[in-house]
């Protein structure tokens, strides 16, 4: 089975969970798009749900395989949102935000009622903070906030040619070792300029992770 055959099968559990009437957010990246597909299908053999999606792509992909697409601002709650990681561990602390859509997944995942991280085995890790960890930064405050982030121990690169669909930056920030992500969550929340991270301590209530084949489920069920 190949990394994909794996985000698929793990996208296409985490979309049974899906029930006639829901508002669904949908996720961004390779496997959320497995998710965004799998959910068309239900959608043409009778779903009928409603969905509001973290990126402008996902918005586009979901609204060309016939998902019914809300704008998020709408919305208070939502019943589910599906979405991928790039690093989740078994506290399901979560590392979000390579495809740089960080600010708007936590905002969607906040709000639903049940937030599913899906993905492939390699995602899966004994502790997050090997995967860079990214911040969207308000352009006016870019110095400031990377001397911010430097302070708090991060190697920072500001991600070259990129703008989130927000109009931001994206510092991507490597820390040699992440000890304490609770305290980096509140302390990088504290910046001024830094509008978001991809640090999930407290959203995620189940993953589906496959891996060879076999897709398994952490945290609590449906
Ligand atoms: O957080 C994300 C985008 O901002 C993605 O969900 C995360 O990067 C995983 O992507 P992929 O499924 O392509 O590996």
């Amino acid at each position: 089975m190949s990394v994909e055959d794996n985000k698929r099968l793990a996208a296409e559990a985490a979309v049974q969970e899906v029930r006639d009437g829901m508002v669904v957010g949908l996720g961004t990246g390779s496997t959320a798009a497995f998710a965004i597909a799998a959910l068309s299908h239900r959608c043409a053999a009778g779903l009928r749900i409603e969905a509001v999606a973290t990126s402008e792509a996902s918005t586009a992909a979901a609204s060309a395989s016939g998902i019914i697409v809300r704008d998020f601002a709408d919305f208070a709650t939502l019943d589910l949102a599906i979405d991928g990681a790039d690093e989740i561990d078994s506290r399901l602390w979560a590392v979000k935000g390579a495809g740089g859509a960080m600010l708007r997944e936590k905002a969607v995942a906040a709000a639903a009622r049940r937030f599913i991280v899906i993905a492939d085995g390699s995602k899966l890790v004994q502790a997050i903070g090997a995967a860079k960890l990214p911040v969207e930064v308000l352009p006016f405050a870019r110095a400031f906030a990377v001397a911010q982030l430097e302070n708090l121990g991060a190697a920072v690169t500001i991600r070259p040619s990129y703008c989130t669909d927000n109009g931001n930056l994206v510092a991507d920030c490597r820390f040699n070792a992440m000890t304490d992500p609770p305290a980096l969550a509140a302390a990088i929340a504290a910046i001024p300029g830094a509008l978001g991270h991809g640090l999930f301590l407290d959203e995620v209530d189940a993953a589906y992770i496959a891996a060879d084949g076999v897709t398994t489920r952490l945290g609590r069920p449906a």
